[in-house]
């Protein structure tokens, strides 16, 4: 049987995570809750059971929740538009398994336009499916009635939860683990007790992990009535797929649902006025009640109790043991009939022997409980007669010489130990079948060896929890109860691949404390980051993580199986966001071995043919001693080796002679690359839930608070290098040797031509040759039609030309005729 699925509703502050739980409650239960505070668990239909929590901001929370989260919702404020919380919590999903995730759209009627509403649902979907994946479900919830999602998007949308494909995850089904949704602390006995539905696999745990409160040893586990059950193990036949009013169910102890609330410790009945049917009104009228309540108004009437009313009776009393002997009725006798056939049966069925002990005899009326289990049964007490006792003796008196030697027979019956086992086993030689002995062995321990199946409703005891911690649990934060295998209680080294994520702001420095969270497991330790070098099994330790790609991370603390993902965080509460990166763990070991890469440098002091003294590298003799036998390198590529530390008085202390394979220049530099063991810091500090924790911090962190500036090391500035071009002479080639030379070899007077590199040729296939050719068919024709409209521009422009200048001509002739008239006229005039 399945557990009811747990449904995290995420998002930012007032994005609408209280309004979409109580808006599925009242569609789901038609009852209307007044605040949302832990796992509220209902009824969905006749087969599926949900349980909604929502998620809290807190780093802490948001990684618990996504642990054991089977459909993440995901409520974004549309006005408002992605927040961080949404990225980091779809980030923590995806590290922690990736269950079926919904995003839901809220506040989208602050959009009046229609245009921009598409635009912004589109903006948004495309956002979400980045983020997600592809296809990833988003549900548009486009107003407020009644302060609650209007009732038809709503049935829509659990509509899409009903169909769902529950994902089941590796981590899960190794672990169990119980969400609680009551607690409560026995002050007296220092107990608290947690009761939840067991989830992931079978539960046989004997201790219990609570993320953010520690370990605890479980004292009793207690299967209890299950506040939801499912109804098809109550009804096989299907008569409706709807529930009926009657068979809606919720269950939310920390949450007002109006009539129940509990706190801590106790349980209140809030009733409704319309509810209350016995108080007792005024002007009432007795003789109108149902006979039921008027006995009921008759025991609030009463005065005196039953017991004050026999004290004053002398001829009635209170008797603590009753003798029952049971008279035969016509019901009784049927029913010891019908055991006789049963008896029969049975016997038909099992060996012989098997049955002889539990014939039933018809006078022995005994209490089973105290005869079982040594205890008294709290009900009404039934004795053996003697008589029957007696007969009971006589009956058994072959096999079992005391009755004490019979009843540790039938305890043997009842319990799954090794008695049992033994007898079992020992008359199986005798009369029984190899195959039923398999069988009912099996059958036995069953329940010890895989535990409490999942879906069980369960208290669980523990004990250990002090009560000032006890105070400090909320409902708002999932108190989780997990198992751990033993592997996850020890402590050791673990070396996992790691990526820092793409939008944390800053690469990761080595030594700088991370926060955690591996399995169920956070806590804050100190990782050394290596990459592997390519070719060795060497680890080589590396300043800062990559910008991109991944590294190694080895670092100290509780062991998970290999291949559990890790997510690593570095500021709990900071603004940006909050996750650092991500990883999977590779190894485990008791200690890693990581080598520093170390370059020592050193330049000649004198050179030989291929011997030089090399200064500078080392600061003595002794130093020199302990690398005799290093391979060294000058910068050129030539390769040597240390051979001894030079004798006193050649160069400073610390100068060695080294033999190259060629003639190193004075100019060379010369290096050795050696390798230094770092062990990583052996600590690990788990992260609480219930004060503030004092946490290591980053260096960086420590400077910002205390206005420490960065050491400014001369030495670790970046310089342009700038190197000057080196004239080397030419190379000259002997007359004779060149005449010598085949012609291949020769200097050549002129230069070959240089192949232009932009020159590619392009291979085409038949298709691009083809467009090819259309293109420059189109672009004759273009060619053509520009060239033609020039020219016919140029003939109109010519025309135009010719007309402006036969107009000027003629214009101009008209002037020089009025001139030469006007002449003519002023000559005439004289
Ligand atoms: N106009 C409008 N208001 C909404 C919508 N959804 C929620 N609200 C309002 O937004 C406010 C916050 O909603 P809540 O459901 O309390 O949001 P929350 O995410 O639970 O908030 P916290 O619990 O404070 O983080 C309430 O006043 C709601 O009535 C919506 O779709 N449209």
């Amino acid at each position: 049987m399945e557990a009811p699925y747990v449904i995290v509703v995420q998002g930012p502050r007032n994005s609408g995570k209280t309004t979409v739980i109580k808006s599925l409650v009242r569609h789901y239960t038609r009852q209307k809750l007044t605040d949302v505070r832990g796992p509220i668990t209902l009824r969905a239909n006749r087969s599926l059971r949900l349980c909604f929590y929502e998620c809290p901001t807190e780093m802490s929370a948001m990684i618990d929740l996504a642990k054991i989260a089977d459909l993440a919702l995901i409520v974004i404020d549309a006005s408002v538009g992605f927040e961080l919380e949404t990225f980091e919590f779809i980030s923590i999903l995806q590290n922690h398994g990736m269950p079926c995730v919904m995003g839901i759209l809220t506040h989208l009627d602050q959009f009046k336009e229609a245009s921009t509403l598409r635009k912004i649902k589109k903006v948004m979907k495309k956002r979400f499916w980045a983020e997600v994946y592809n296809g990833a479900k988003l549900f548009y919830l486009s107003g407020l009635k009644n302060d609650l999602y209007t009732d038809r998007e709503i049935h829509n949308f659990t509509r899409f939860i009903s169909v769902l494909k529950w994902k089941e995850m590796t981590w899960r089904q190794e672990h169990s683990y119980i969400l609680a949704d009551r607690f409560e602390m026995k002050r007296d006995t220092g107990e608290s007790a947690f009761y939840g539905y067991i989830r992931g696999c079978p539960s046989n745990e004997n201790n219990f992990f609570i993320p953010g409160y520690g370990e605890f040893e479980m004292t009793n586990i207690s299967e209890i009535q299950d506040p939801v059950p499912q109804i098809e193990a109550q009804k096989k036949k299907k008569t409706h797929r709807t529930l009926k009013q009657k068979e809606r169910a919720l269950y939310a102890p920390s949450s007002n649902i109006g009539m129940l609330k509990y706190d801590n410790n106790t349980g209140y009945i809030n009733l409704p006025d319309q509810y209350v049917m016995f108080t007792k009104h005024q002007g009432e009228n007795i003789e109108e009640f149902t006979p039921g309540q008027k006995m009921v108004r008759e025991l609030q009437e009463a005065d005196r109790t039953l017991e004050d009313k026999l004290a004053q009776r002398e001829d009635l009393a209170l008797v603590d043991d009753i003798q029952v002997r049971a008279e035969s009725s016509e019901s009784e006798i049927e029913e010891e009939n019908h055991l006789k056939e049963l008896a029969e049966e049975i016997k038909t069925k099992l060996p012989k022997k098997e049955v002889q002990e539990y014939t039933i005899n018809d006078t022995v009326v005994t209490d089973l409980t105290t005869l079982v289990y040594g205890k008294k049964s709290q009900g009404a007490k039934k004795v053996m007669e003697k008589d029957t006792l007696d007969s009971f003796k006589e009956r058994y008196k072959p096999r079992f010489d005391s009755l004490d030697n019979y009843i540790k027979a039938v305890k043997n019956r009842f319990m799954a130990g090794s008695d049992y086992k033994e007898e079992i086993e020992k008359e199986a030689e005798d009369d029984m079948d190899g195959e039923d002995i398999e069988k009912e062995i099996e059958d036995a321990p069953k329940s010890e060896k895989n535990g409490i199946p999942k879906g069980t409703y369960v208290k669980i005891e523990i004990k250990g929890m002090s009560e000032e911690l006890f105070e400090k649990i909320v409902p708002e934060c999932p108190i989780l109860l997990c198992g751990l295998k033993p592997l996850e209680n020890s402590l050791g080294y673990v070396r996992a691949r790691f990526k820092k994520h793409r939008w944390a702001k800053k690469i990761l420095k080595n030594n700088d404390p991370l926060v955690i969270s591996m399995g169920w497991r956070r806590f804050q330790t100190i990782p050394i980051f290596c990459t592997e070098d390519s070719g060795t099994d060497r680890l080589r330790m590396v300043k800062y993580t990559p910008k991109f790609g991944f590294c190694m991370m080895v670092f100290y603390g509780p062991l998970s199986a290999v291949n559990t993902p890790i997510m690593a965080i570095q500021d709990l509460e900071g603004k940006d966001f909050r996750i650092s990166g991500s990883g999977i763990i590779l190894e485990l070991n008791s200690q890693f071995s990581i080598m520093k890469k170390l370059k020592l440098i050193g330049e000649p002091y004198k050179v030989f043919k291929n011997t030089a003294f090399v200064k500078g590298m080392f600061n003595s003799q002794l130093e020199v001693t302990r690398f005799e036998g290093a391979k060294i390198k000058t910068v050129s590529g030539i390769r040597g080796m240390i051979k001894k530390s030079s004798r006193d008085g050649i160069g400073p202390p610390g100068t060695y002679r080294a033999t190259f394979e060629d003639k190193i220049l004075m100019s060379d530099i010369i290096f050795l690359r050696t390798y230094y063991e770092i062990k990583p810091e052996k600590f690990y500090n788990p992260i609480i839930n219930y004060a503030k924790q004092r946490l290591l911090k980053t260096t960086s962190q420590i400077r910002t608070e205390r206005g420490i500036v960065a050491p400014d090391n001369e030495d670790s500035h970046y310089n342009p290098v700038i190197r000057e071009k080196k004239e080397f002479t030419p190379f000259k080639v002997p007359k004779k040797l060149e005449e010598e030379l085949p012609f291949k070899s020769k200097q050549k007077l002129t230069q070959p031509k240089q192949r232009d590199e932009t020159d590619v040729k392009i291979m085409l296939n038949d298709r691009e040759k083809k467009i090819a050719f259309f293109l420059q068919r189109l672009g004759t024709v273009k060619n053509m039609r520009v060239k033609h409209e020039k020219e016919k521009k140029e003939k109109y422009d010519e025309e135009i030309a010719k007309k402006q200048k036969k107009e000027d001509d003629a214009k101009r002739e008209a002037l020089s005729r009025k001139i030469k008239e006007r002449k003519m006229k002023k000559n005439f005039h004289k």
